[in-house]
């Protein structure tokens, strides 16, 4: 899917009337098939314009268009036909905890599915194989009919990315998607989403607070800072100087998140013992 934006201001519904907006005059165009990260410190607006490209936050000024056509100005069916076509990916994705790993990742496929096959896919998830499919290259394939909340952070945020993969959507808005992820399973996690994108011809939109991955993995990076597009480049033209700029009084930002242990989730809580 080709997006463009222009111009686009736009605002959270709960943000205080004196913070400025978070999204402050961005101009950027993605085409069919690309992969571009975004990067850019902390409250920088890389959420705020996944969701803007989501359809999830509103512009308040400015042009949205998707496949040349403007979805705000379509009718509520409209609106909803478009949403179809997308996939938001938060950071954390909202697993209810006694869900099984199969029916969270077959809920990649729920906006193409009628109310009907998506309620019958709850208790019998027919399509576990499509699931099966895209736990496999993340190394998750053994988890398939596990507890969501028997699972570690870093197996929770991979099973949020085999739902990008079991979706069929053509564009691919995903939010921080390795911090939860130790360097060497990051690094394999976001070559598996590159190369399902690529294969599919789907267009990628990731945000990253590794700022080293995002410039190895991707070919084009767009740097944001409050608000607005900083640099918008291929990778190999970030040079350290235009990232010192970007993370200027965030500098330790620079380094990527803290290294994660992985752990497993808590075990069953301790048994007090009495003793006579
Ligand atoms: N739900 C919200 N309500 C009000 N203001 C918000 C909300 N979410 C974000 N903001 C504000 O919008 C601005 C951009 O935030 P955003 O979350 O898009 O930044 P970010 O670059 O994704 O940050 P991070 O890297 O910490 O996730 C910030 O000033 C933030 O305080």
């Amino acid at each position: 899917m080709h997006v463009q934006l222009e111009g686009a201001h736009a605002r959270h519904p709960a943000a205080r009337p004196e913070a400025p907006d978070a999204l402050r005059g961005v101009g950027l165009q993605v085409d069919a098939g690309e992969a571009v990260a975004l990067i850019g410190p902390s409250g920088a607006g890389k959420t705020s314009l996944l969701h803007a490209l989501g359809l999830a936050l509103p512009l308040t000024q400015g042009r949205l268009r998707m496949n040349g056509v403007e979805p705000w100005a379509l009718n509520a069916a409209g609106l909803r036909a478009q949403r179809r076509e997308l996939l938001i990916a938060p950071q954390t994705p909202p697993l209810p905890p006694r869900q099984r790993v199969v029916t969270a990742v077959l809920a990649g496929r729920l906006p193409r599915w009628g109310l009907l096959k998506s309620l019958a896919s709850l208790f019998y998830p027919r399509e576990a194989p499509l699931a099966h499919a895209a736990l496999a290259p993340l190394g998750l394939a053994d988890k398939l009919w596990d507890r969501v909340d028997r699972l570690s952070g870093g197996e929770r945020q991979r099973v949020g990315l085999a739902r990008v993969l079991a979706s069929d959507t053509r564009l691919w808005l995903v939010d921080e998607p390795l911090s939860a992820l130790d360097p060497t399973r990051a690094r394999d996690a976001l070559q598996v989403l590159l190369a399902a994108a690529r294969e599919r011809g789907v267009t990628l939109v990731a945000s990253l607070h590794h700022v080293d991955l995002a410039l190895q993995a991707f070919p084009r990076v767009v740097g944001l800072r409050d608000g607005a597009v900083q640099f918008d480049l291929p990778a190999a033209e970030v040079t350290p100087e235009r990232l010192a700029a970007l993370y200027a009084q965030h500098e330790h930002e620079l380094q990527g998140p803290p290294p994660v242990a992985d752990a497993p989730p808590p075990g069953p809580a301790p048994v007090p013992m009495t003793c006579r």
